[in-house]
């Protein structure tokens, strides 16, 4: 059985001082969770601090994107091993926004997670159709290239421990607009069958994937009942600890 994974990605949000209270307040309210994964990211700026207010309990820390280069003239970003230091356990990877404003591409995605999995941390990478991809029937095609763009040269081994995907329709982050369970099972079992034409049935049966857009306690049951819904990749919700625990709680009653 797969376990569940609540992420919450802070995005561009929260103070220093912010995040070290509400990675505080999630600890607390996540003591006594014992099936689901639970993870948190905040920002580079926090994110030191987070992982020593996290350090011995069941939050673990993601890191929201990194480059791919070891070090140099790339002025803004952060390497693999900077976040290793630090105790990354995941790095999220292409996600939308990053697709959409800071020129992520499926290659340079690639090389982030191949980066990343070299480093022996895990990767969380997004995936979704916008909603013209979606109303003109390309989106099949559209997450096909991004999960064989993202995977390729991804050893199995890797692809069954250390690789979980989230599926996030671009349509539905931060626009309250979710999929509708349906929609969300549709795609997820696509994107399943996707990884058993590439790694066969047994890495499909294991691979997690997430749903993400607009998630959040009153949805999360129900998309969580589907067969190919392994938890959730949660934005607006996650930045409180009550409606983060909410989703929680939901994935811990299935
Ligand atoms: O993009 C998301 C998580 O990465 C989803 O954001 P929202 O939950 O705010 O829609």
């Amino acid at each position: 059985m797969r376990q569940y994974i609540i992420a919450g990605n802070w995005k561009m949000n929260k103070t220093v001082s912010e995040s070290v209270q509400l990675a505080s307040d999630i600890v607390a309210a996540v003591k006594d969770v014992k099936k689901t994964e639970v993870v948190i990211a905040p920002t580079y700026l926090a994110a030191a601090k987070v992982a020593d207010v996290i350090k011995g309990s069941n939050v673990k820390l993601a890191i929201q994107d990194i480059h791919w280069k070891d070090q140099g003239a790339f002025t803004g970003k952060v390497s693999v091993d900077m976040v290793k230091e630090i105790g990354a356990d995941y790095i999220i990877i292409g996600h939308s926004e990053q697709r959409q404003y800071f020129h992520e591409t499926d290659e340079t995605v690639n090389l982030k997670v191949k980066k990343t999995l070299a480093a022996g941390i895990k990767v969380i990478i997004c995936i979704g159709e916008t909603l013209e991809q979606r109303e003109t029937g390309v989106l099949k095609e559209v997450l096909g290239l991004q999960i064989k763009g993202a995977l390729a040269g991804v050893s199995a081994e890797d692809a069954d421990k250390n690789v979980v995907l989230a599926y996030e329709p671009v349509w539905a982050i931060g626009t309250g607009k979710t999929a509708t369970d349906e929609q969300a099972e549709e795609v997820h079992a696509y994107i399943r069958s996707l990884i058993k034409e590439i790694y066969g049935e047994k890495i499909a049966e294991d691979m997690r994937i997430q749903y993400g857009g607009s998630m959040k306690g009153a949805n999360a049951a129900g998309l969580l009942a589907q067969k190919d819904i392994d938890g959730g990749l949660i934005g607006g919700a996650g930045l409180k600890a009550d409606t983060f625990k909410a989703i929680i709680d939901a994935a811990e009653a299935k």
